[in-house]
């Protein structure tokens, strides 16, 4: 055998088991772009051999036969492909042979339409109703999804209007990018099978034996064709098809809203220019353009290759999906301290940019792809979404593959990793001593509720921190004139208010302090319980695991959480620069723990309290032992209305719930030392 007879056999050999895993399975091995690669490769040597041609190369034929699982549906129009245009010259081409086959130097109109990446259906009405609908198939047989494709919303199983009593639609069946993205969010989530690419979704979600399944998958379509027809009359006396379409709509089929009626070949390659601009703007994913020649006569007089009418062209977009090679995993720590591998990828063009990263989410998804430094890897980079790792090309693994293994250390501050049972994500403990962190640590430690720091606002922090005026909590207590004055937009008057307010929040409490530590899990009401239970910080920081599941609401995860801060010695080291700035809180009164006349009690405050806010009154109630609620209901004990009370208190009268005023709760709060 020739060396060309072999490379075409190979070619043939790899395109079609390519082509089952397409077709067949939903589950491409390779991207479309090295698809198609191979079979131009085909095409050419098919073209200067023409006689090594076969009927039954894939060059001649569409798609695949379809599974024996489904009922068959023989189409009575073929349902064909397309021909492909790559660049502008393959597309001068293409119009420059239709030119020379009519032998006519008119100037063709064009219906210019996205090229919807999904796969093609065709559906059957008759008397207006939805009676069948096939997938491609190989063209002449497909597979019978009637059931699925009537699950899907966007599918009208009645027609309006004028219809004719047989009509048969061909179009696109499609899955929308954010049902897209949502339905892998939530497969990734469940550890479900989670799809490459929208097609890939939209063709597994419909091709299903049980169309409950098809149901539950964001599907929609557009018709961009008519098949069998069985009066043709009533397609209006226009000989366009662009007008055909028009009436695909009057019938109450959706007809994609970026169609239009293009004249000529220039006009032609500016719909291509703009609609490749507004890719990523558009809610599904699109693969090129689809120019076909406007006029129906023309079209006929045109016909039709084996595989391919020689009316139509796919002017394909840069691909969004390429194969390169994993060379190494780095990790990033995130401002919540969340730790992300990142791929680092040769370089590699894709959608006309270069991609060398890509994120791996999480350890689940590294073993999801089952991936390993030095695999080839599928990536897939569609609009402005990141650049995502889609599938490992086994069958090309190196013998020196390595594992991808997470670190045990923060890369940025050193303090240990953890990942909490249950959790996707592995975190760095390092909290307030993580620069990663830093910022988001200090916003929360200053914030209202924690350490209530007035006048020190996200800008000014990020300003500190970038000035690197301040690193830990222990330096806002460090700050003076010369440091503040000297920042962007700080007059020597803020300056002065701001360092009033830091010194007022020395004078804290305990449960705020806990709380502005920003220990994972440990938000306000936590602090609180801890603080009661505790009523000492040393006694907290001496806690064991048993000791922390004693106090009320603490579970397991909670207690590893504060385990973990507190094992961490550069924490402990924050916590005594604070106390040693003076940083100080009153102690909690034993009685704290034991009088709690309000356990068990469920209060809603509303309207405008005079003697304190909102929040302070909510620490104080709970320190009372009861708990606030935001809303009330039949549940809710008793409602706190200040002034301007308004629904809340409406909804307490009518449920007959007890109402108090402010001045009850703050003779409250007096008799048992709370003020
Ligand atoms: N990755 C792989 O392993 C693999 C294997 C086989 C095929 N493929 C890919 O499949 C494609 C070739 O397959 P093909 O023959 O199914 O079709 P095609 O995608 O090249 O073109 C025809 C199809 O385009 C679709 N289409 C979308 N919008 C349309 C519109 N407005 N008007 C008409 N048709 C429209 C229809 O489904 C139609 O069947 C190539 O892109 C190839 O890369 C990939
Ligand atoms: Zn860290």
């Amino acid at each position: 055998m020739s060396d060309l007879q072999s490379r075409i056999d190979t070619l043939r050999q790899t395109l079609n088991q390519h082509s089952y895993q397409y077709y067949v399975l939903d589950n491409p091995s390779i991207p479309d772009a090295d698809y198609d690669a191979l079979y131009r490769e085909l095409q050419v040597l098919e073209q200067q051999h023409p006689d090594l041609i076969t009927a039954d190369s894939p060059t001649q034929r569409v798609g695949a036969a379809p599974l024996d699982k489904f009922g068959q549906v023989t189409h009575q129009i073929a349902m064909l492909s397309l021909d492909n245009a790559f660049d502008a010259a393959d597309f001068q081409a293409f119009y420059q042979r239709m030119a020379d086959r009519l032998d006519q130097q008119v100037e063709f109109s064009f219906c210019a339409e996205p090229k919807l990446d999904g796969l093609a259906v065709s559906i059957r009405y008759e008397d207006g109703l939805l009676v069948q609908a096939a997938t491609r198939g190989d063209g002449y047989t497909g597979e019978d999804i009637t059931s699925n494709i009537k699950t899907i919303r966007a599918i009208p199983l009645k027609l309006q209007g004028d219809y004719p009593p047989v009509l048969e639609v061909r179009g696109e069946v499609f899955m929308p990018l954010d049902g897209f993205e949502k339905m892998n969010d939530k497969a990734r989530l469940a550890g479900d099978k989670v799809f490459a690419n929208p097609r890939n979704a939209a063709a597994g979600s419909l091709r299903q034996l049980d169309p409950r399944i098809t149901a539950n998958r964001p599907l929609s379509f557009y018709a961009y064709a008519v098949g069998a027809v069985t009066d043709p009359a009533l397609l209006l006396n226009s000989k366009s098809h662009y007008a055909r379409l028009q009436q695909l709509k009057s019938w109450g089929l959706p007809v994609c809203p970026e169609i239009r009626l293009v004249a000529g070949a220039e006009a032609a390659l500016a719909y291509h220019a703009d609609i490749l601009q507004r890719r990523a703007s558009l809610a599904y994913e699109i693969d090129g353009v689809v120019l076909k020649v406007d006029d129906l006569l023309q079209q006929q007089n045109l016909g039709f290759v084996s595989r391919a009418p020689r009316w139509a062209i796919a002017f394909k977009f840069p691909a969004q999906e390429k194969t390169t090679r994993l060379l190494d995993v780095e990790f990033q720590v995130g401002r919540t301290g969340s730790v992300t591998p990142v791929a680092r990828l040769e370089p590699v063009s894709v959608g006309g940019v270069t991609v060398s990263n890509a994120t791996l989410h999480n350890q689940d998804e590294i073993n999801r792809l089952g991936i390993k430094i030095g695999d080839n890897v599928i990536i897939r980079r569609a609009g402005d979404v990141i650049p995502q790792i889609v599938a490992v090309v086994l069958a090309e693994r190196p013998q020196d593959a390595r594992d991808i293994v997470f670190p045990t250390e923060c890369p940025v501050c050193g303090s240990t990793t953890e990942r909490v049972e249950g959790e996707a994500v592995t975190r760095c403990t390092g909290g307030l001593f993580c620069g990663a962190q830093r910022k988001e640590a200090l916003k929360h430690f200053v914030a209202r509720k924690a350490m209530d720091i007035e006048g020190l606002g996200d800008k000014l922090i990020e300003q500190l921190v970038d000035e690197k005026l301040v690193q830990s909590p222990v330096d806002i207590y460090r700050l003076d004139m010369p440091a503040l004055v000297g920042l962007e937009r700080m007059g020597e008057k803020s300056a002065m208010k701001l360092l009033a307010a830091i010194e007022q929040s020395k004078q804290s409490s305990l449960p705020r302090f806990i709380y502005a530590l920003g220990i994972r899990e440990v938000g306000e009401a936590t602090a609180l319980n801890l603080a009661q239970h505790f009523r000492r910080l040393d006694a907290l920081r001496a806690a064991s695991l048993e000791e922390l599941l004693a106090v009320a609401d603490v579970g397991s995860v909670v207690a590893g959480q504060i385990l973990h801060f507190l094992a961490e010695s550069h924490n402990q080291t924050v916590i005594d620069g604070l106390i040693t700035v003076g940083v100080q809180w009153p102690d909690i009164a034993e009685k704290a723990q034991t009088a709690q006349p309000l356990a068990g009690q469920t209060l809603v405050l509303t309207g405008t309290l005079i003697a304190m806010g909102r929040d302070e009154a909510k620490e104080k109630l709970q320190q009372l032992g009861a708990k606030v609620a935001g809303s009330v209901s039949a549940k809710t004990s008793a409602v706190i209305a200040g002034d301007n009370a308004g629904s809340k208190l409406a909804k307490a009268e009518e449920l007959g719930v007890a109402v108090w005023t402010e001045q009850q709760m703050l003779d409250l709060f007096s008799e048992h030392g709370l003020r």
